[in-house]
Parts: structure tokens; sequence; C-alpha cells
């Protein structure tokens, strides 16, 4: 794995960049923090960043399964009363999600220099909606979008980063894509997938669980295009 430092060495030939969305260009993940500890607690329970590692990045309701399990909540709730417990706390958290750092300056440099840029999210279709309420015009620089309810097969399985390459015309092939990524579930997505892969990690993560990655970044900010045979940054880092 890589080091992101500007002494590394070239680590990769892409031409097409697909986005993940919770966690990697909106800072949307605290939310399902809160709502799902606030949810355990009344059950008597902690909501460790272990169990959120197993959620993130999944499809909605394959998170909910998963805190259920875990959880071991069988028999107090099931996985659809928990998405229908959490979604009014989400719908109001949403709309007033921010961009990580280095999201926009990223974009926009890829746009503008015509890199194919697609976006491949696990959230369903009105979450996405929701979460992009102030950055319609950042969002619209996608060639394309494959949301949750899109795939039959969540993340980890390859189903959406392919489908998300597969919108593209030509197609290019997957060795040919790189995947920026926050979740464990993402990495081993794209990974299946045969692309390559840049995973930009939540701090509290376990490094642990960052390993399948070709390279580990603390934020966007630290992308050097250059070395993915893409258009460096301008000098002057605008
Ligand atoms: O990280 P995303 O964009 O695939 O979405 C993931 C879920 O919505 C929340 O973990
Ligand atoms: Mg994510």
């Amino acid at each position: 794995m890589g080091s992101g430092s500007s002494a590394e060495p070239t680590l990769g030939k892409v031409t097409h960049v697909v986005f993940d969305m919770d966690g990697l260009l909106l800072d949307t993940e605290g939310f399902y923090t809160v709502v799902q500890q606030r949810l355990a607690s009344r059950f008597g329970k902690e909501f460790t960043w272990e169990l959120k590692a197993k959620m993130m990045g999944k499809k909605a309701i394959e998170a909910a399964r998963t805190l259920v399990d875990e959880l071991d909540l069988h028999g107090k709730i099931t996985p659809e009363e928990f998405l229908t417990e959490r979604e009014e706390a989400l719908d109001e958290m949403f709309p007033t999600a921010q961009l990580l750092p280095g999201a926009e300056r990223l974009l926009r440099h890829l746009h503008a220099h015509g890199i194919p840029v697609c976006l491949a999210t696990s959230s369903h279709l009105r979450h996405y909606s929701l979460k992009t309420t102030l950055h319609g015009d950042l969002f619209a620089l996608f060639n394309h979008r494959v949301t949750g309810d899109q795939v039959s097969n969540g993340k980890p399985a390859p189903d959406i980063f392919l489908q998300a390459a597969s919108l593209w015309q030509p197609a290019p092939d997957p060795a040919s894509c790189l995947v920026f990524e926050d979740a464990p579930s993402g990495v081993q997505a794209a990974k299946a997938a045969g692309m390559s892969c840049i995973m930009v990690p939540d701090p509290n993560l376990d490094r642990k669980l960052c390993g399948g990655a070709d390279l580990l970044l603390d934020s966007l900010e630290q992308f050097r295009p250059e070395q993915w045979g893409l258009p460096p940054f301008p000098a002057d880092g605008s």
C-alpha cells in the first residue's frame, strides 16, 4: 500500500473515477452514528465503532440487519422497524449535510479536465436527494450516478461499481477505474470489481480494517492526481 508522500512513484494509470458519497464526499456518517447510538441506548446497548464499521457503506436494509444481529435485538425490533424509527431524525439531518475537505476541489478539477466521473452510493435515491440539498451544482458534475436501490447486491459485492462503469459509453475496463471510498465494505466492493481503490477512512475507524485499499489517505486534500496518470492540480493550489 502506498502512503501518498511526495516521493511516491506513479501508483497506477486510470482514466475514469468513481466516487462513494457518504463519509467520502459528504459528512453524513455522523448523522447515522448519532441516531443509532440513541436507538441502541434505548435497548440498553452500546453502538460502537466496531459495529459502525460493519454497517457503513452497506445498503440500508443490510446495515439494519447487521445492527439487529450484532446487538442481539431479535424479538425487540426488526430491521425494517429500525429503518422506520431512524427515518424521521435522518430526514431532518440530511438536508444540512456538508462537504468533506477536498471534495469540491477534486471534483471540479477532474470535471474541468474532462475526466469522466460518476457516483456510486449505497444510499437510496430519496436519501441521495436529501443529502445533496445544498450541493446540487457540484453533484450535477457527475456523468451519472448509481444509488443503492438500483442494485440487488450492495457493497461489499462489486455490482454497484461494475454497474457504474457500464454506464459510460464506451465502458472502461474496470482496471482503468479509480474508486474513492471511506468504508471497508466499499473497498472490498471496489477491489472485487477489479478497480483501483483509494480509501479515506474516518479517523475513528480501526486501521486494521483499512488494509485492502491501494492507497490510504487521511483526507481527499492529500490526493495527488498525477500519481494515477491524471492531470495534476494547478501549482498555485487553486
Ligand atoms: O457510503 P455510501 O455513499 O455508499 O452510503 C452508505 C450508507 O448510506 C451509509 O453508510
Ligand atoms: Mg461511504
